[in-house]
C-alpha cells in the first residue's frame, strides 16, 4: 500500500468529519478568511511578508495581554488574588513567547530591511495603540503618547482611558494598605495619569512584606509576580533596541525618534522601582 492510500485509510476509519458545507469548520471559527487577508505587501521585497505577520502576530499576542492584564487589574482591585496570580502569569509568558519572536525577525539583514523601508513611510511601532495601552496598564505614562492617536477618536479613546486609569502597581498598593500595610495617602489617591514616582515609604511597605513573606504570602506573591513581568518585558525592550541596531544602526527611525538612541533611554524605564531596590536590603 502507497503511504497516501495508508493516510486516506487512516483518516477513513477515524470517522473525521470531511463534509462542512452545513457546518462550522476551523476557518469559520477563526475567521482566517480575514485574518490570512490581511496581508497587504506595499513593496516588491520578499521579506515585507515576514515584516507584516512578526507584527501582526504581535499585535494579537498584545491584545491577549491587554485582555489578561486588564482582568488581573480588576482582580487586584477586588482582592481577588488567585485570579490575578493566573492572568499575571499569563502575561509574562506572554511577554516571554514576544522575545522569542525577535530570533525570527533578526534573520531579516540591513540590505533586506533596506527594500522595504521607504514604504514604510513615517509608520512606526512608536504608533501602536495596544502597545502604549500595555505600558500604561503598567504605570509608564506619558501624555505625549496620546497625540499619534489624536486623529482617530475609537484609537484615542482606548488608549486616553488607560493614560487615565490605575495601572497594576498603583492597585497594589491599594491593596496592601487593605490588607493592613501602612502606605501613605497620595499612594491610595493620585492623579493617575503621572508616572509612578518611586517612594521611601513604598518601599519601607515592600520591606515588610518580603522580611515576612510566610505572613503577607499573597502580597509577597504578588510583588514576584511584577517583579516576573518587569524581567521580561526589560528582555523584550533589549531584543527590540539590538534587533533595530543589527538592521538599521544609528538611522533616525521612521517615528521620528532618534530610533537606537530613543530606545536605550527606555530601557532605563523602571516600572516597579520599589520591588528592585528593596533587593539591597534583602
Ligand atoms: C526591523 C525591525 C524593526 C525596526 C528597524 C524597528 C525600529 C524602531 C524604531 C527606530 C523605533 C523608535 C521610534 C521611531 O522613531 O520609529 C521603534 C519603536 C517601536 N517599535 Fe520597532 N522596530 C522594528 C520591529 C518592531 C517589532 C517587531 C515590533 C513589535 C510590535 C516593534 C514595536 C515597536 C514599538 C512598540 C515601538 C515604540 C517603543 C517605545 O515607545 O518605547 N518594532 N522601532
Ligand atoms: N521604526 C522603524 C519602522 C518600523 O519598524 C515599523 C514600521 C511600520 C510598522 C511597524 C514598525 N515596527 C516597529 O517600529 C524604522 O525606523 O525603520
Amino acid at each position: 500500500m502507497t503511504d497516501q492510500k495508508r493516510t486516506e485509510q487512516i483518516v477513513a476509519e477515524e470517522g473525521a468529519q470531511l463534509d462542512f458545507s452545513r457546518d462550522m469548520s476551523y476557518g469559520d471559527y477563526l475567521h482566517l478568511d480575514q485574518i490570512l487577508s490581511a496581508q497587504h505587501p506595499l513593496s516588491p521585497a520578499h521579506d515585507e511578508l515576514l515584516f507584516i505577520v512578526q507584527h501582526q502576530t504581535s499585535e494579537l499576542w498584545m491584545k491577549l495581554m491587554l485582555h489578561e492584564l486588564r482582568a488581573a487589574i480588576r482582580s487586584v482591585a477586588g482582592d481577588d488574588l488567585h485570579s490575578a496570580f493566573k492572568m499575571l502569569s499569563r502575561v509574562s509568558r506572554i511577554m516571554e513567547q514576544l522575545v522569542g519572536a525577535w530570533s525570527v525577525l533578526s534573520t531579516m539583514t540591513p540590505p533586506e530591511y533596506t527594500a522595504i523601508r521607504p514604504y514604510l513611510s513615517n509608520s512606526s511601532g512608536f504608533q501602536s495603540a495596544q502597545y502604549r495601552c500595555i505600558e500604561f496598564a503598567l504605570g509608564n505614562k506619558n501624555a505625549a503618547m496620546l497625540k499619534p492617536h489624536a486623529h482617530h477618536p475609537a484609537r484615542l479613546a482606548e488608549v486616553d482611558a488607560a493614560w487615565r486609569a490605575p495601572s497594576v502597581y498603583d492597585e497594589a498598593l491599594r491593596l496592601m494598605k487593605r490588607s493592613g500595610i501602612d502606605m501613605p495617602a497620595d499612594r491610595l489617591e493620585r492623579d493617575w495619569t503621572l508616572p509612578y514616582e518611586a517612594s521611601d515609604a513604598v518601599h519601607q511597605a515592600w520591606l515588610v512584606v518580603y522580611r515576612d513573606p510566610k505572613q503577607h504570602w499573597d502580597l509577597y506573591q504578588l510583588g514576584e509576580k511584577l517583579v516576573d513581568l518587569e524581567d521580561a518585558f526589560r528582555l523584550w525592550r533589549f531584543r527590540h533596541v539590538t534587533t533595530v541596531e543589527r538592521v538599521i544602526g544609528f538611522k533616525r527611525g521612521t517615528g521620528g525618534t532618534g530610533g537606537v538612541s530613543y530606545l536605550r533611554k527606555m530601557l532605563d524605564v523602571v516600572l516597579f522601582p520599589e520591588l528592585w531596590r528593596i533587593r539591597t536590603e534583602l
